[in-house]
C-alpha cells in the first residue's frame, strides 16, 4: 500500500519511521516533510493546510492510506474531504477536531458529561470577562478557544497578569479569530500528564503515559515552546491511575462524542493535571503531541498500519496493542533564540555517529538540505529518542546521543526527564504482598487509598505456601528497605500475613480474600486467629478490607508524620462533606 504523511516536524518522521517497518507499505510520501524524512520517504511540496492540493495527489497516486500529523488541517476537514472521496485517512473528522479547536465546545462537553475539568466558563464580551476575573480572582488561565500553536493559553497568578491576558486576546486580538471567545478558568495545581489513546469511536486503546516538557529552560522556566523534550511512561500514572484515567476520562469521551452526533476517530490526547488521585483534564487534542508522539511511537511494537486501517473500518476491537516495556525520552535540539527568532542554514555534524548508537534514533524536526548537507531549518531542529531499561538509563542514553550532535547555536534543556527520575525514586513506606495474581483486583482497593494518601507503596505476590523463602525474605528485609508497614492479602487457608507477622517486627495488616466457596470465611479465620504474640490487624473481607488496610497503614505512619496525618484529616472531611451532600439528595426526593 501506499501511504500519504502529512506534516513536516518531528511527530511526522516518527509516524513515516513507525510506518516504514510496516510488510504492509510498499512507498511513503510525506506532504512536505523535511531532510530526515526524506531518508525513508518521499517528500512533496505540498503544505500541510493545502487541502484541494493533498486531496488531488492522493488521487493521483492512488494512497491507500493517508495519515495527518498536525491540528490544522484536521479542524479544517481534510478528513470529511478525504472520506468523500472514498480515501482512507487517518485522522479526526472536523466535527470531532472541534474537542481541540475550540476550548469552549471541550469545556461544555466535559461540564454535560460529567468529565472531570477545572471549572472555567466562556466569554464573549471582554467586560464580562473583567469582572469575572475581579470576582474570582487573578489566579486563572486565561485561553483563546481557537487554535494558537499552543501559545493561546496563558497562566496568571495575579489579577494585573490576568487582566492582561484578557486584553492580549480581545483587544489586542493577538491570536486573531482564534480569540473571538475564550474560556477563563481555575489555575490547577498538580503534576501534569499526557494520555493517549487511539480510537474507532467505539473501542479506546490506550498508548502509554507520556509527559512533555514546554518551557524553554531548565526547570520549567522561560517561556512555552512546542515542547522541549519528553519521555514515557509518566510514573505520576501507575497502572490505579490509568485505569481511572480511562473510566472517568477517555472511555466517556469518546462517548460523549457519539452521543453529540460527533464520533471521535483517530488520536484522541488528554492533557492532564494529577494532584494524588484527583485528575483533571486540562485540554484535548485531536492529534499525537510533538514531542510526545516520538518516544510513544518508539515503544509501540503493534504494526501502525494494522491499527490505523482498524481505526478506519471501526475494527479496533480486534486489536491489541504490544508495548515496549522498556523507558524512551526524547530531548530535542532546538536553535538559539527559539521560540523567539533564530538563524536558519547551520550545518549540522553527529548524526551519523549518533546513527551507529543501539536503540536511538533521532527524529528530525527542521531540517533542510543544502549542498547535500543537512542544515537546521526550524526552531526546533531534531528530537534525540532513546530507549533505557530504566527512565535513568533512558536519560543517559539520550544525552550521550544529544550531546554528539552539534551546529553553531544548539541549545538544549539539561534536565528533560529529571521530574519523571524524581517521580520514580520515593522510597515505598508500605509493602503490599499477594497470595497470588488472583487476588489483585481485590488488593487495589489498598493501592487506590495509598494513592489517594500519596503513601508509596511496593506490591508483589508472595506465597506463604508456595513460595515460602520468598515471602519470609521479603518480610525479614522490610524494615531495613524503609518499609514501615506490611499489607497482606490471600484467600483460602490464609496463612501469608500470619508468616510475614512471624518474620518482622513492623506491624502486619491481613485482608481475608473471598477466593472459595466459603467466601472468604476460611481466610479471615486463617489470618483474624492469630496466637499471642504475633498480631495481625485484620480488616473486613474483601475489597472493603483492603481499601481499609490501605487507609490503616497511612494512620499508623501518620502516627509519626504530620503531613500524613493532616492528609488523612482531610480524607476524613471530604469523605463528611460527600455523606452530606447525599443527605441532602435524599431528603429533597
Ligand atoms: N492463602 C494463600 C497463600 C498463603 O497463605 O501464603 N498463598 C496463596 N494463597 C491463596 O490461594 C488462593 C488461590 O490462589 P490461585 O488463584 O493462585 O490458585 C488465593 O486467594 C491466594 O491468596
Amino acid at each position: 500500500m501506499k501511504v500519504l504523511v502529512i506534516g513536516s516536524g518531528g511527530r511526522e518522521h516518527a509516524l513515516v519511521w513507525k510506518l516504514s517497518q510496516s510488510p504492509k507499505v510498499e512507498k511513503i510520501y510525506c506532504a512536505p516533510g523535511n531532510a530526515g524524512i526524506a531518508e525513508s520517504a518521499e517528500c512533496v511540496p505540498i503544505g500541510a493546510e493545502d487541502i484541494p492540493k493533498l486531496l488531488a495527489f492522493a488521487k493521483e497516486n492512488a494512497i491507500g492510506l493517508t495519515v495527518v500529523g498536525p491540528e490544522a488541517p484536521l479542524t479544517e476537514g481534510i478528513v470529511d474531504k478525504f472520506e468523500k472521496a472514498g480515501l482512507m485517512v487517518f485522522g479526526a473528522s472536523k466535527a470531532a477536531a472541534r474537542l481541540e479547536g475550540s476550548k469552549s465546545f471541550a469545556k461544555s462537553l466535559m461540564t454535560k458529561y460529567g468529565i472531570p475539568t477545572a471549572i472555567g466558563k466562556t466569554f464573549t464580551d471582554i467586560e464580562k470577562a473583567k469582572a469575572y476575573i475581579e470576582e474570582v480572582g487573578g489566579k486563572v488561565v486565561v485561553k483563546a478557544d481557537g487554535l494558537a500553536a499552543g501559545k493561546g493559553v496563558m497562566v496568571c497568578t495575579n489579577k494585573k497578569q490576568a487582566l492582561e491576558a484578557v486584553n492580549l486576546v480581545m483587544e489586542e486580538k493577538a491570536f486573531g479569530d482564534a480569540g473571538k471567545k475564550m474560556v477563563i478558568e481555575e489555575l490547577l495545581v498538580g503534576e501534569e500528564a499526557s494520555f493517549l489513546a487511539f480510537t474507532d469511536g467505539k473501542t479506546v486503546l490506550p498508548l502509554p503515559s507520556s509527559q512533555d516538557h514546554k518551557a524553554i529552560y531548565d526547570g520549567d522556566k522561560g517561556p512555552n515552546t512546542g515542547g522541549m523534550g519528553a519521555y514515557s511512561p509518566a510514573p505520576v500514572v501507575d497502572a490505579y491511575m490509568h485505569d481511572k484515567i480511562m473510566n472517568e476520562v477517555m472511555k466517556p469521551t469518546v462517548k460523549a462524542m457519539a452521543a453529540e452526533g460527533a464520533p471521535y476517530k483517530g488520536v484522541l490526547y488528554a492533557g492532564l493535571m494529577i494532584d494524588g488521585d484527583d485528575i483533571k483534564v486540562l485540554e484535548f487534542n485531536a492529534r499525537f503531541g510533538d514531542p510526545e508522539c516520538q518516544p510513544l511511537l518508539m515503544r509501540l511494537k503493534t504494526d501502525l498500519v494494522e491499527i490505523m486501517e482498524a481505526v478506519s473500518k471501526e475494527e479496533l476491537d480486534k486489536v491489541n496493542l504490544e508495548i515496549d516495556p522498556r523507558a524512551t525520552v526524547c530531548i530535542v535540539l532546538a536553535s538559539k533564540g527559539y521560540p523567539g527568532s533564530y538563524d536558519k542554514g547551520m550545518p549540522i555534524s553527529g548524526l551519523d555517529a549518533v546513527k551507529r548508537m543501539k536503540d536511538v534514533f533521532v527524529f528530525h524536526a527542521g531540517t533542510a538540505l543544502q549542498d547535500e548537507k543537512i542544515v537546521a531549518s526550524g526552531g526546533r531542529v531534531l528530537g534525540v529518542t532513546a530507549l533505557g531499561e530504566t527512565i535513568d538509563k533512558a536519560i543517559d542514553k539520550a544525552y550521550k546521543a544529544a550531546d554528539k550532535i552539534k551546529w553553531t547555536g544548539v541549545y538544549k534543556r539539561k534536565d528533560i526527564g529529571q521530574k519523571a527520575s524524581r517521580h520514580a525514586k520515593p522510597a515505598p513506606l508500605v509493602s503490599i504482598l499477594m497470595g497470588s495474581d488472583s487476588d489483585l483486583k481485590v488488593m487495589q482497593g489498598a493501592t487506590e487509598m495509598l494513592t489517594k494518601l500519596r503513601i508509596p507503596y511496593e506490591m508483589t505476590v508472595a506465597s506463604a505456601h508456595r513460595t515460602p523463602e520468598r515471602a519470609a525474605e521479603i518480610a525479614r528485609t522490610a524494615r531495613d528497605r524503609g518499609i514501615k508497614v506490611i499489607i497482606a492479602g490471600a484467600g483460602a487457608a490464609a496463612h501469608l500475613a500470619g508468616a510475614l507477622a512471624a518474620q518482622t517486627t513492623l506491624p502486619v495488616i491481613g485482608v481475608p480474600i473471598d477466593a472459595t466457596p466459603l467466601a472468604g470465611f476460611d481466610a479471615l479465620l486463617a489470618t483474624v486467629q492469630m496466637p499471642p504474640g504475633i498480631p495481625v490487624a485484620t480488616v473486613a473481607v474483601g475489597k472493603m478490607g483492603a481499601k481499609n488496610a490501605g487507609v490503616l497503614a497511612a494512620q499508623i505512619i501518620g502516627v509519626g508524620d504530620e503531613t500524613v496525618a493532616k492528609r488523612l484529616a482531610a480524607f476524613k472531611e471530604k469523605m463528611a462533606e460527600e455523606v452530606i451532600a447525599k443527605a441532602k439528595k435524599v431528603e429533597a426526593l
